[in-house]
This record gives structure tokens, sequence and C-alpha cells, in this order.
């Protein structure tokens, strides 16, 4: 990092070195240095299959890199929230149960009163302590976003990451959940997401990473959101027009996208 970047960001929190991952053998990711700080606030862009999500378990811990190094500052919690679309809903637990997991390392199958009191208030935090007692399935998209949110807050997390944390979800959602988030930085959290949507999240956040397979480029939105890092992350020509002081990506037809792949 540069002496200014290092400034702003504040103290690294995780750090990948010249990290390789694959699955079997097939490499996803190559070459991969990445620091995340402590006033990060990071989007994760790329194509389908690009390794956004396998960076992000990278960071988590649950991959363990096939070369190459990760450094973590000692004693940082955590928090990860699943893309939904990967989540077993037949699973029978209700909203607050659900919550309650990120506290079973303790070893009671039941809350304590502690615990009931510290799930109440996160819940209510995140708008929806009204539905602590329904089952995970019958929550709206957004509410079940909201629930991953709680669960991970409940650890306390230096560090949360998220997957795909916008998608599936109407414009208001998006801005709720965008403010929230914006919210939990301000509190001293450091983000970093995924996302497919250039114009609707993407451009908004201070910082972002363009991968496919390598880190493309790294930087602020007007760094990253150029034609030439567009083309060589998701493999197709995209324009690039500025509006409110904003980098706008239209495909070659001039037709808003939400990203490369759609
Ligand atoms: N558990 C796994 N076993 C084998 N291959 C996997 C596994 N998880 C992911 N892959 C493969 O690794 C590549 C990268 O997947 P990853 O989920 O990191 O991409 P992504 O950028 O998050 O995609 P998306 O935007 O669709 O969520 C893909 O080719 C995927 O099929």
């Amino acid at each position: 990092m540069t002496g200014v970047d290092a400034a702003e960001r504040g103290e690294e929190l995780v750090r990948l070195a010249g990290v390789h991952f694959g699955y079997d053998h097939h490499a996803v990711l190559r070459g991969v240095d990445l620091s995340v700080c402590e006033r990060d606030f990071i989007g994760v862009v790329g194509p389908s299959g690009s390794g956004k999500t396998t960076l992000l378990r990278l960071l988590l811990g649950t991959n363990k890199p096939q070369h190459g190094s990760i450094t973590r500052k000692p004693g940082v919690a955590v928090g990860y929230v699943p893309q939904l679309e990967t989540v077993n809903w037949n699973f029978p637990v209700t909203v607050a149960e659900c919550v309650l997991m990120a506290r079973k390392q303790r070893g009671l199958p039941w809350p304590s009163r502690t615990d009931k009191a510290d799930i109440a208030a996160v819940l209510d935090r995140l708008g929806i302590g009204h539905l602590a007692n329904r089952h995970i399935r019958e929550l709206s998209g957004g509410q079940q976003q909201r629930m991953f949110i709680a669960r991970a807050l409940l650890r306390r997390p230096r560090l949360l990451l998220m997957d795909e944390p916008t998608s599936g979800v109407d414009v208001a959602s998006r801005h709720d959940m965008l403010h929230l988030l914006t919210d939990l930085h301000a509190e001293g959290v450091a983000i970093l997401i995924t996302t497919h949507d250039l114009n609707g999240v993407a451009s908004h956040l201070p910082r972002l990473v363009a991968v496919h397979g390598r880190i493309v480029a790294e930087g602020t939105p007007r760094e990253v959101i150029t034609p030439p890092v567009l083309e060589e992350t998701f493999g197709a020509p995209m324009q690039v027009l500025e509006h409110l002081g904003m980098p706008v990506v239209l495909d070659v037809e001039g037709n808003l996208t939400r990203s490369g792949s759609s």
C-alpha cells in the first residue's frame, strides 16, 4: 500500500500474498495479493465463476491457499453472510435459532439469558425483531439477508464479508441494505461485499476489486470502472459515462448494464 492508502485505510486485518487456490486441481484464483484494512468498504466485482465467493472464503479462512500466504491480525472476528441461493431453507429452525448458531461453539443447545437479550437487540436493530419466532423460509429475501447479517453481527465482527447482499431484492431494499452497511462501516466494521451490480452498487462504494481468476484491478470506482478493466474482467466491451461524478456503465448498444454478464 502507498502511504496515502495506509493512512486512510487503517491497519491491515487480513492480507493475502501470492495466493493460489483451486478445486480438485482446477485453478480458480492465481497470484492474489490483497489487503483488507480496518476502515475498508470494498466491493468485489467480476462475472459468474470468476472466483468472488472463493476469494471471500479465503478471507474467511474456510478455503486454505494451495500456494502463498494469508496473514491475519490476531483476535479479529470475521462475520460471513452467504449468498441466499446457497442456503438450505428447509432446515427446521426459526429466525432466532438461526441467529443463535453464531454462538454454537459455546456448547449449550439452548440460549442463555444473555444470548436471548443479544439476539433480540440485534434483530431489533435490523428491523426484524417481530420475526424472531418465524421459520426462516417464511421470510422475504431482504429479511433473510438481514437475518444472516444479524447472525454475523452477534459475533461482534471487525470485518464483515457478504456474498451478493443486494441480489434478488428490489431497488428500495437495495437502498436500505447499502444504508445499513454504510452505518455499520461508520461504526467501525470493515466491509467487503461481492456484487454483480456495477451501476446500482459498485460505483457507490469507496473501493473496488475486479476479479477474473486473478485481481485485474483494484482502486476507486473511477480507477476500476474503466473500459479496459471492464473488458478484461467481463470479457465484453463496455462504455463508461460519467453522471453526477460517478461512472455509469453501458453495454455496447448503449443500454444501462448491471454487469458484464447481463
Ligand atoms: N466447492 C466447489 N467445488 C468445485 N468447484 C467449485 C466449488 N465452488 C466453486 N467452484 C468453481 O470455482 C469457480 C469459481 O467459483 P466462485 O463461486 O468463486 O465464483 P463467483 O465469482 O463467486 O461466481 P458467482 O458470481 O456465480 O457467485 C467456478 O468455476 C465454480 O464452478
